[in-house]
């Protein structure tokens, strides 16, 4: 038997091997370890630099997370950042999402290709798949969402509809009856009251009561005293917001989320349910109130047009999802056109005064908004510099080249981007960043466009699927900007932070605070008219 300091040497003999031999497994292991590590990132650094240079002067696309980072890296000025990119890559750069997002393709702001895209090979560059099934709960297939025969259809309705003198000229009513029978007497109080008001919030609210009385032929009641909360207008945001959200959510997370009903998914079918329930609603009871009176004579919306006019055998679905389309198209494009407008003739006093003046002008003649050259010279340089759809995308259904040489493979993704479009010099001149309304007016001072080229102004798209809604929207905008220019001064509150929110519509990212200074009384509260035949702008 062995003693006690033996046995104990021993085991202190064992336990020092144990350890050495833990250590040496250690070490070992670290080394296989770092071993591992450099090798990574080796291969991350090699396909780092691969990236690099497929970047072809553009933004990094980094392994596995592809542009995100990029994009992360540049989130507070992602519009003027992206202008950069573009000019610095001479106008086209390849990008990819994150692994497993199914999102890759180009970015471009070259006139040629974006023409290319629109117009010359329109048919391979339907909205697609990708759009159509991040939209499909709200929209169904409404002309936004919409390809091939469905959208044609569509398409031809909204035409015909939106451009007969009778819809134009009830449109022009309604615009009327909004700006002078809600907007302006809430101004009248504001200014009165010395309040403060964030003027992007009126604008929507203006714009969504708006295209529902242009739409359904209904008041959805946003501009109604006290502001109050609208249910359908607060479901149609929601809807909306949460199908964007599918645009930066990769598709394995939604797609689970959808299939268990949980999260902002089950949220969406809830907010597009109650968006279509009430256009359902509207629809049925249109439909009855023809069947009970034998027409619908005394209505000229939308609706009611197709209901009368267009083939009798239109579905409620396709009357419904055509609506529900217009209200979305036409929900807050005019409304934050028009509040970077006004932002913009604060910090440019000059081309105030000549709005004014083109105002009073027009005051003095027939009162009609069409006569307002300057003015809508002055919108349309806005939307140039601030364009309400900031960037855009189709879908190539084949590959194909793009006139710069560009190479897209079927099922990529052609993202167009307005806003730097808006803002190249090789388009509009050196002085592309002035706010100058007089570089589309001719000797004479009438509005007369620029001929060159529809494709370097693509703030209302182009080709065949050109805005339906730009005539109605210019009369919109001219008509509410007379009105409230004439009778009132704005101040923009000092110390805000005025720039673009990311989101596929330009909205200013903290709203914009004004306070409403009344001018003379003989400028207040003029009425426009708006002549049905002569737009400034066709
Ligand atoms: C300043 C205001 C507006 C701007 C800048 C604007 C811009 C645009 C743009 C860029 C598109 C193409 C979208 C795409 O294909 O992805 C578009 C399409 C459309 N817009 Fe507008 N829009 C404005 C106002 C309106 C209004 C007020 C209406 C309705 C009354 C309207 C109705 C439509 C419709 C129905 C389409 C789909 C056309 C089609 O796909 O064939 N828009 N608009």
């Amino acid at each position: 038997m062995s003693s006690w300091p033996a046995m104990a040497a021993a085991a202190g003999w064992t336990r020092i091997r144990f350890l050495l031999d833990a250590a040496a497994r250690g070490v070992q292991e670290h080394a296989r370890l770092s071993d591992l590590a450099v090798a990574a990132a080796v291969l991350f650094a090699c396909s780092a630099a691969l990236a690099r240079l497929r970047a072809r002067g553009g933004p990094m696309v980094w392994p596995v997370l592809g542009i995100i980072p990029t994009l992360f890296a540049h989130l507070d000025d992602i519009y003027d950042w992206g202008a950069g990119a573009l000019a610095r890559s001479g106008g086209t750069f390849p990008y990819r999402g994150m692994w497993g997002g199914g999102s890759s393709g180009v970015i471009t702001s070259v006139p040629a290709n974006v023409e290319h895209v629109l117009k010359t090979n329109f048919a391979n560059y339907p909205k697609g798949p990708y759009y159509r099934e991040r939209f499909v709960e709200l929209l169904g297939d409404g002309i936004f969402n919409a390809d091939g025969d469905a959208w044609r259809a569509q398409r031809r309705a909204a035409t015909a509809e939106m451009h007969s003198a009778q819809f134009l000229d009830f449109s022009a009513r309604t615009i009327q009856e909004l700006v002078h029978g809600r907007l302006m007497p809430l101004l009248h109080r504001l200014s009165c009251q010395g309040g403060v008001v964030d003027l992007q919030e009126v604008l929507l609210r203006f714009t969504f009561d708006n295209i529902c009385a242009a739409a359904f032929g209904t008041d959805a009641g946003c501009l109604a005293e006290g502001l109050p909360d609208v249910p359908f207008a607060r479901a149609f945001e929601r809807a909306t917001e949460l199908s964007l959200s599918r645009f930066v959510t990769p598709p394995f997370i939604w797609k689970a989320k959808r299939a268990l009903r949980v999260g902002g998914e089950r949220a969406l079918v809830d907010a597009a349910g109650s968006v279509r329930d009430f256009a359902e609603k509207t629809v049925s009871e249109r439909r009855t109130e023809l069947r009970k009176l034998g027409s619908l004579h005394g209505r000229s919306d939308l609706l009611s047009r197709l209901l009368m006019y267009e083939d009798q055998s239109c579905s409620d679905e396709f009357l419904r999802d055509f609506c529900i389309s217009f209200i979305l198209a036409g929900r807050d494009t005019s409304s934050v056109a028009l509040v970077w407008f006004f932002y913009l003739l604060t910090l440019h006093p000059d081309v105030e005064s000549r709005v004014l003046a083109d105002i009073r002008a027009a005051n003095k003649g027939d009162n009609n908004t069409n006569d307002m050259h300057y003015l809508h010279a002055a919108l349309t340089e806005s939307m140039r510099l601030y364009p309400p759809v900031p960037v855009d995308f189709k879908e190539a259904l084949q590959d194909d080249v793009l006139p710069d040489g560009t190479y897209v493979r079927a099922r990529q993704r052609v993202i167009y981007n307005a806003y730097a479009i808006g803002r190249d010099p090789g388009a509009w001149g050196h002085d592309c960043l002035e706010f100058r309304p007089e570089r589309w007016l001719n000797k004479r001072g009438a509005f007369a466009g620029r001929a060159e080229s529809a494709f370097k102004y693509v703030v209302f798209n182009a080709g065949p699927r050109l805005c339906v809604g730009k005539r109605f929207a210019y009369t919109q905008m001219k008509t509410l900007a007379a009105a409230v220019l004439g009778a009132f001064s704005l101040e923009v509150v000092p110390g805000q932070v005025v720039k673009p929110k990311l989101n596929t519509t330009l909205y200013m990212k903290n709203g914009l605070m004004v306070r409403f200074g009344r001018r003379q009384p003989e400028q207040q509260n003029v009425h426009y008219s708006t002549t049905v035949a002569a737009a400034a702008e066709e």
